[in-house]
């Protein structure tokens, strides 16, 4: 369903995305993992459309459902990411409106597919909420972004993605800003999503227990080039790239400081 060809990505004249190539097929999880600053987001934000005025597509092609979205206009890619295409990013509570019910929120991303009383609104956010582990979503539905916690919050705008059954959930490091308790919860939570929703998910993460619980593939990015792609037990088990063998044995060795 979304392909990625040969795709360089700059801002101005730096380039960061080197010729990258991978795939998506529906309703499977594939995170994107790599050092700080290897371009990670940037992969992320052109799939997204929304790199802004200094980045830009400088080659390739971003292919969903056989469009080539590396050509689209910001109007085509806006109406996609309403019906399609799902956002979640880092600081969730902050890519919300603060002053605005979170109910209200959830009816106007729903008005995006057509009228929607705020009962039947109310009745849907619900639902995903306790599909993600929420409890009370009733008085969630009341509250506004900054009265609550920073996993709820995330774990709210996980549901917000959901609840507009996209094909595809686009998320920048879900779990990094929270602390380690709450990420198991919002951890708990993305499963229960990759349960019950078809929508593929494309992940950039650090948190190496995400990737272990919840890809099917991983790709590896460093120094803006991806330099290994297989399925989770491939890349976790069987590493190839010496960069990658570097990675995993690093994440042994924080599980065994830990213990
Ligand atoms: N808006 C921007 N303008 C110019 N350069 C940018 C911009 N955003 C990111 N960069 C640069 O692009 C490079 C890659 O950044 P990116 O955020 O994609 O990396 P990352 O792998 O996601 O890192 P992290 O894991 O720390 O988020 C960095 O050198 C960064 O400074």
């Amino acid at each position: 369903m979304l392909e990625i060809k040969d795709l360089s990505v700059a801002y101005g004249n730096r380039e960061i995305v080197h010729n990258v190539d991978f795939s998506v097929q529906p309703g499977e999880t594939v995170c994107i993992v790599g050092e700080s600053g290897s371009g990670k987001s940037t992969l992320l934000k052109a799939i997204a459309g929304l790199l802004g005025q200094e980045g830009h597509i400088t080659g390739g092609r971003i292919e969903f459902d056989g469009r080539n979205l590396a050509q689209s206009d910001p109007k085509e890619y806006r109406s996609l990411r309403g019906s399609r295409i799902a956002m979640v990013y880092q600081h969730a509570g902050e890519s919300m409106d603060p002053v605005m019910r979170i109910g209200r929120q959830f009816q106007e991303e729903l008005s995006l597919k057509g009228k929607i009383s705020r009962r039947e609104s109310d009745r849907k956010a619900a639902e995903c909420m306790k599909q993600l582990l929420l409890k009370e979503p009733e008085r969630i539905l009341r509250s506004y972004p900054p009265m609550l916690s920073g996993g709820t919050n995330q774990r709210v705008a996980l549901a917000l993605a959901m609840v507009m059954e996209p094909d595809l959930i686009l998320a920048d490091e879900p779990t990094s800003a929270l602390d380690v308790t709450v990420q198991a919860e919002v951890v708990k939570a993305m499963q229960n999503m990759k349960k019950v929703t078809n929508a593929a998910i494309l992940m950039v993460t650090h948190n190496m227990g995400v990737v272990a619980q919840m890809a099917d593939k991983v790709g590896v990015m460093q120094s803006g080039k991806l330099v290994e792609w297989g399925t989770a037990e491939e890349v976790l088990l069987h590493p190839v790239h010496d960069y990658t063998k570097m990675l995993m044995s690093c994440v042994l060795r924080m599980e065994t400081e830990d213990e």
